[in-house]
Parts: C-alpha cells; structure tokens; sequence
C-alpha cells in the first residue's frame, strides 16, 4: 500500500500558481515617475522641481530613472522643457535616464539633448494607438524602425514598450497574441528589453500569467519587464506574478503618480516605494535606499500638493 499519494495537478494556465518557481535574486526597477508621473499633471510643474525630483531619485540608488520625453508639445504640454530637464540634471555615473522619442523627430532632439538611451512606445490596441500617436499599430512599427536604425548609428541602447497589454480603454479586453505580436516586433527590430504596459490598471493575476505566457513564448524572458497602472489595486499582485514566472525588471513611479493623458480613467503607476518594500520583505535586492527614496516621494508630493498613493509612505507618515 503506498503511505504518500502524488497529486499529478495541473493547473489552468490562467489561473494563479503557487508556483516554486524561485523568485529572482535582483531586481532592476525603472523609475518612471518623472516622466509617466508628471506628464499628466494639469498645472506646469517647474523645470526646477523635475530636475531636483530626478536628483533625488538618483540619490536613493534607483539604477534608471525615464527623465522625460521628446514628444509634441502640442500633444503633452507638460514634458516641453524636455532640453533643459536633460541639460539641468547632475547624472549619477552608473545611473541611466532614459527618455521616450515617438519618432526619429524626438530622436534627434534627445540626441542632440545628451539623451544616451530611448525608449519606443507602441501598442497592442489600434485605437490606442491612434489617439496617443496618431498613427496605426503598423504605421507605429514603420516610424519606430526609423528610429532604430539612427540608435544603431549612434550606439544608442533602446526600450520599447507595449501599452494596452491587458485591456484598453477604447477596445476593451486585448488578445495576449496581439501583444505578443507587438512585443515580438519590437525585439526583433533591436529593442533591448520590452515593457508591458498595463495602461488602465485592469489586469488581474489570472489575466497576467496568461499574457505573459504569450508573450514569452516571443520574447525571452530576462528580456521582459512590467510596467503596472494600480487603478484597481492588482499592480503589487501582477507584479509578484511577473517575478514568479521570472521577470526581474519593474517599472514603477514615486509616490505613484502617473497616469497616461490618452488612457482615460488610468490612474498613477505603482508606487515605487510599495514595489521596494514587497522586493526587500521577499529577500530580493533593488539597490534602492527606501528611506531616501520616500525623501523625493515627500517632496513631489508637497511641492505639487497632493497626497501621495504609495501605501508605504502613508503608513510611515513621510507624506
Ligand atoms: C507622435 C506625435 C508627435 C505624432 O503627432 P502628429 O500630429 O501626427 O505628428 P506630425 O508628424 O504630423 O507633426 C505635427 C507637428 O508635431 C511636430 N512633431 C512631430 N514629432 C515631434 C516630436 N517628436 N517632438 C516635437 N514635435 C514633434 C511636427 O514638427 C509638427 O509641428 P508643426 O508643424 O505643427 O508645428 C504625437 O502624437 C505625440 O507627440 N504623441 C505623444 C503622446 C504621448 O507622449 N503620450 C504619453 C506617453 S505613452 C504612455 O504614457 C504609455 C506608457 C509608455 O507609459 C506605457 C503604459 O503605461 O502603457
């Protein structure tokens, strides 16, 4: 008689997992709160406040702060003074400050703004795609291969991001495949890693595991990162699903500001206090000074006067 029975279980695949996959060791969190955080925000936030907000930043020991984005004026106001945000910060040697070039436009100006690493955004929604760069997902490809090519002539590493990966606040739910199409795209044209955006904040564990299996079967994994909105309180739960399935790169934005002026109702990214916080309670190493970083959450917070959405600083009272 056997004494031990061996459940041979499978689980749906876009079900949570009490996976024992092990968690990474280290993980490398992509400050975007200068950028994503303060794009949104309706009154002008002075050049002063963003490049003493990126110091800050740096100073905590976050690896890559996104400092800002060479886009139309016209269409996001509040990133206008891009030249003098790059000009303005003292840049952290080891430190990486990334910034957002919708075209080859944006790629010159970051260029010749001392810019020496961009990202590319796209989408896995075409009506997304339209009202945040005016363009069709392929039409977005096109532009983005232009980009590429002059980042390779100057040796200029770049990221792309995917929005929309769980849902889009025009076409509703997304498919993975579609996802995993766009992200593949972007790889294949040289990106060096891929954020998937989930721009509304609507994806739960279940509809995370179950895209990030698509889009893995495209891209590898340690080239993967995550880019949560927390509009319905899942970005902490989505996150440690990325981590089990083996992803070790977060975006997040201090004080969890944030919010993408196409994606109506999206609200701020995670806070990057909150994702320090879960990273260090599950032994895994950021480089990040908790304290110091919830110095510069303190300050946007003040200067822009608005409560911050970082639980963690709520509960320590450094508002
Ligand atoms: C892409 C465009 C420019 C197309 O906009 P367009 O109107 O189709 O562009 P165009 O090529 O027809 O040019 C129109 C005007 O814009 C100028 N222009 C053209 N390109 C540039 C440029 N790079 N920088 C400065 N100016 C530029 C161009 O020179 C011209 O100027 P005019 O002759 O009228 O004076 C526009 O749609 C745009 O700027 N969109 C940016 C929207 C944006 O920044 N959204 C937020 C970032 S994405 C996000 O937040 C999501 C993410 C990344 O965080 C992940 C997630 O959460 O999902």
């Amino acid at each position: 008689v056997n004494d031990k029975i061996t459940f041979q279980f499978k689980f749906p695949t876009n079900r949570w997992r009490p996976s024992g996959q092990a968690l990474p060791e280290k993980v490398k969190i992509v400050e975007v709160g200068p950028r994503d955080g303060l794009q949104n925000e309706k009154t002008m936030v002075p050049t002063e406040t963003k490049i003493n907000l990126i110091d800050m930043l740096s100073a905590s020991g976050l690896p890559v702060i996104e400092a800002t984005s060479f886009v139309s004026p016209k269409w996001v106001p509040q990133m206008a003074d891009q030249v003098e945000v790059m000009k303005g910060i003292d840049r952290k040697p080891g430190v990486s400050y990334p910034v957002l070039t919708p075209n080859l436009k944006g790629f010159q100006a970051a260029i010749k703004a001392g810019a020496s690493e961009v990202a590319i955004f796209g989408a896995a929604s075409e009506l997304f795609s339209k009202k945040n760069i005016n363009c069709s997902v392929d039409e977005s490809l096109q532009r983005f291969d232009e980009v590429m090519k002059a980042a390779k002539e100057f040796g200029v590493p770049v990221r792309g991001y995917v929005s929309c990966v769980l849902g889009c606040p025009y076409e509703g739910k997304v498919a993975p495949e579609k996802v995993a199409h766009v992200a593949k795209r972007l790889y294949s044209m040289g990106c060096y890693e891929i954020s998937l955006g989930d721009t509304i904040g609507v994806g739960t564990p279940g509809s995370m595991s179950k895209m990030l299996e698509a889009v893995s079967r495209e891209v590898p994994v340690n080239a993967l990162a995550v880019h949560c909105h927390d509009t319905y309180g899942q970005a902490l739960a989505n996150i440690l699903v990325a981590l089990q399935m083996g992803i070790s790169v977060v975006d997040s934005s201090v004080a969890g500001l944030g919010g993408c002026p196409y994606a109506q109702g999206a609200s701020g990214n995670v806070a990057t206090e909150d994702v320090v916080y879960m990273l260090h309670g599950l032994g895994i190493q950021t480089g990040v000074d908790l304290s110091k970083l919830m110095d510069a959450g303190a300050f946007i917070c003040r200067t822009l006067n608005r409560k911050t959405n970082s639980k963690v600083a709520q509960a320590t009272c450094k508002l």
